[in-house]
């Protein structure tokens, strides 16, 4: 018997089996559609969750929603399945009002999909039951086959009568992904979606995920913390803060042009040191940098990125400083630098070796490319 499709029985031989995922491409397709937030603000008694989010989510798009705890990322998600109403504005799905002042469109009308950080698994039901779940309003043979496939997909047929409780995290992620999928949603909310994983288990998921989430063309809007998981998946990232979208674009927009200090913070590590603009540059303990669209007087912070900090022999570079610290990260050596004027050491990222001694003082040269500044 070919025992790569027999139905696994038990938990011992569970155990003794690394499933690998379905064929890609096989994924059943949605209907793709745009989902739009317009002017939408929605309360929690006093608390202000989503002050007035204007965004449009383009058909098949994968939308990463970033930002701070307590932004009000989740509660967008529910705003568009349906589970909160919102206190003013509107959520539309293709042109369509599903929730605002003319109509409510009920959560199981909306062909969304939801898919939460704990998997949200009912655990008294098999695997196969939980992928069904979503399937009700199908003929039972029809969606037994849908689910069924939806669970090939996932590499996951043959675990197809166990239960959640005998599955890995991993590969309850993967039951939790095909019952999102198995209805064919046009679009789908996820909630933290990997966060519960840990973190060698998370690339290979996220972007198995992701190859699913492309076949399947949904609309996608993926919440995280993780700016670096934003960047893998998104098509466009939208950071929030206090309810409000603060910047949306791709990954490289919100890298290289931050509307503010806080979404550069978000992006990488960043020496933060004072500047004073005075004659059209702007003068700091690590030297002067020039820089349009500044008034004469203005204090700024100006960001520099440790990869653009180089470490130069004594006498050369912009100025001088002292060798504090060097640890070596593989391909990179983190390095601290003391410069005279500054409270906390100038963090470095040398690609080169680095040959001066801890202790000894060094030249720094900044790359202006790895600079950026805005106003205190
Ligand atoms: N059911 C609720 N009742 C009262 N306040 C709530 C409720 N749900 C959320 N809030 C509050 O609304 C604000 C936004 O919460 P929300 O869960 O949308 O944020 P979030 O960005 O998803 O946060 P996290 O990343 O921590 O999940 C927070 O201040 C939160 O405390």
């Amino acid at each position: 018997m070919d025992t790569s499709t027999r139905a696994i029985s038990s938990v011992s031989e569970l155990r003794s089996t690394r499933p690998q995922w379905g064929r890609r491409g096989t994924t059943g397709a949605a209907i793709a559609v745009r989902l739009a937030y317009e002017n939408v603000s929605h309360a929690y008694d006093e608390v202000l969750a989503v002050d007035r989010v204007d965004l449009q989510i383009e058909p098949a798009e994968i939308v990463c929603l970033l930002g701070p705890s307590g932004c009000g990322k989740t509660t967008l998600l529910k705003l568009a399945a349906g589970l909160e109403i919102p206190a003013s504005g509107r959520v539309l799905i293709d042109g369509l009002e599903v929730s605002g002042p003319a109509r409510f469109v009920p959560p199981e009308k909306r062909g969304v999909g939801l898919m939460f950080q704990d998997f949200a698994l009912f655990p008294h039901l098999s695997i196969l039951a939980n992928v069904k779940f979503g399937l009700a309003g199908l003929p039972r043979d029809v969606a037994e086959a849908e689910a069924r496939k939806a669970l090939q997909r996932v590499g996951l047929e043959r675990y197809a009568d166990l239960y959640p409780h005998a599955l890995s995290g991993g590969e309850q992620q993967r039951v939790a992904l095909a019952r999102a999928v198995a209805p064919r949603p046009s679009v789908l909310l996820m909630d933290e979606p990997f966060s519960g994983l840990d973190s060698r288990l998370r690339d290979d998921v996220r972007e198995e995920t992701l190859a699913v989430l492309r076949e399947t063309r949904a609309t996608c809007i993926i919440v995280t913390h993780d700016p670096e998981e934003a960047m893998r998946m998104a098509d466009r990232i939208v950071l929030m803060r206090s309810g409000r979208v603060v910047q949306a674009g791709s990954a490289a927009d919100l890298y290289h042009s931050p509307t503010d200090l806080a979404v550069a913070r978000f992006f990488s590590e960043l020496n933060e040191v004072p500047g004073i603009v005075a004659g059209g540059v702007v003068s700091t303990p690590l030297g002067t940098f020039g820089r349009q669209g500044v008034v004469d007087g203005e204090a700024v912070t100006v960001c520099v990125r440790p990869h653009g900090v180089q470490v130069a022999p004594a006498g050369s570079g912009q100025v001088p400083g002292r060798l504090i610290s060097r640890r070596f990260l593989g391909e990179v050596e983190l390095l601290e630098i003391a410069v005279d004027g500054l409270d906390m050491p100038i963090k470095a990222r040398a690609r080169q070796t680095v040959t001066a001694a801890v202790g000894s003082e060094v030249g720094i040269l900044i790359d202006e490319a790895a600079v950026l500044m805005f106003p205190v």
